[in-house]
């Protein structure tokens, strides 16, 4: 089965206004999109925006919180357990407009004013509610380690932590997303990785360290993984979420043998 890219929409075509994005994306080939936040805007035009570009709606997270004051999710964070649940019934309300199965649920900031144990116990008992909340909704809630030079703090660190909550939590509608950014800059060894924890990965993103840039743009060899992603039958979708080192549609050189572009 051929690899499946999606346009991660807010990182790439950023000199667009987000509704404009999708039609670039499809433009350029693309058959699905993601991206962070959809709630800025009514779900009726984001929906129009994916039926008239023949788009699928791949991903989106669950509201980081007020990012002004450094919030990276609620998830994980004592005395938010109310907001946390708002945050999961209006992300779950999109994804039934948008017919998106896969939500990201951002796990916040190690709070050090209280012990570790008490953080992971609320951390846990969230993603309980999230797996059963996806449960009832037919689709899959996502946990996706981010490496603490980009987010000092994040609580959620690596694949080991991740594969520890899922297999406690046991429930099938909470898997990992598995950003190969941000596992080079944690642990490397991304094949070996990917191997073992590909029984509970989900969803795929890309970018290139150091800068974060597109796939051919940087220290890890792409060609050589996305053979290797298709040697393995990898069937989902690989996120670009990648900051283009230029315009978008020039930085996807790497894309052209996946990507079948309309002009
Ligand atoms: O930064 C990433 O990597 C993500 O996947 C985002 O969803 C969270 O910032
Ligand atoms: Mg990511």
């Amino acid at each position: 089965m051929p690899l499946k890219f999606a346009a991660n929409l807010s990182f790439l075509y950023q000199d667009l206004p987000f509704l404009d994005r999708f039609s670039a994306a499809a433009q350029d080939g693309f058959t699905g999109v993601e991206y962070l936040s959809p709630y800025e805007f009514p779900s009726s035009e984001i929906r129009r925006r994916l039926d008239d570009n023949g788009l699928t709606q791949v991903l989106f997270n669950l509201s980081a919180g007020d990012a002004a004051k450094g919030e990276r999710g609620l998830a994980s964070l004592p005395g938010r357990e109310s907001d946390f649940a708002d945050s999961l019934e209006r992300a779950l309300e999109y994804a039934t407009d948008l017919d998106c199965k896969r939500l990201h649920v951002m796990a916040g900031i190690r709070d050090k004013s209280i012990d570790r144990d008490r953080q992971y116990a609320v951390y846990r008992g969230n993603l309980e509610i999230a797996a059963r909340a996806a449960q009832d909704a037919g689709i899959t809630a996502l946990i996706e380690p981010i490496n603490d030079k980009d987010m000092p703090g994040y609580f959620l660190e690596n694949c080991r932590m991740a594969a520890t909550l899922i297999a406690e939590i046991n429930n099938p509608h909470l898997q990992l997303q598995f950003d190969i950014y941000h596992v080079q800059r944690t642990d490397g060894d991304i094949i070996n990785q990917y191997l073992k924890f590909a029984p509970i990965i989900r969803h795929i993103q890309i970018a290139n360290p150091p800068h974060r840039f597109e796939p051919d743009n940087g220290e890890i060899n792409y060609p050589y993984i996305f053979e290797f992603l298709d040697g393995e039958g990898y069937a989902g979708w690989i996120g670009c979420e990648y900051k283009p080192s230029a315009g978008t549609r020039e930085t996807l050189g790497w894309a052209r043998a996946f990507l079948s572009a309309k002009s």
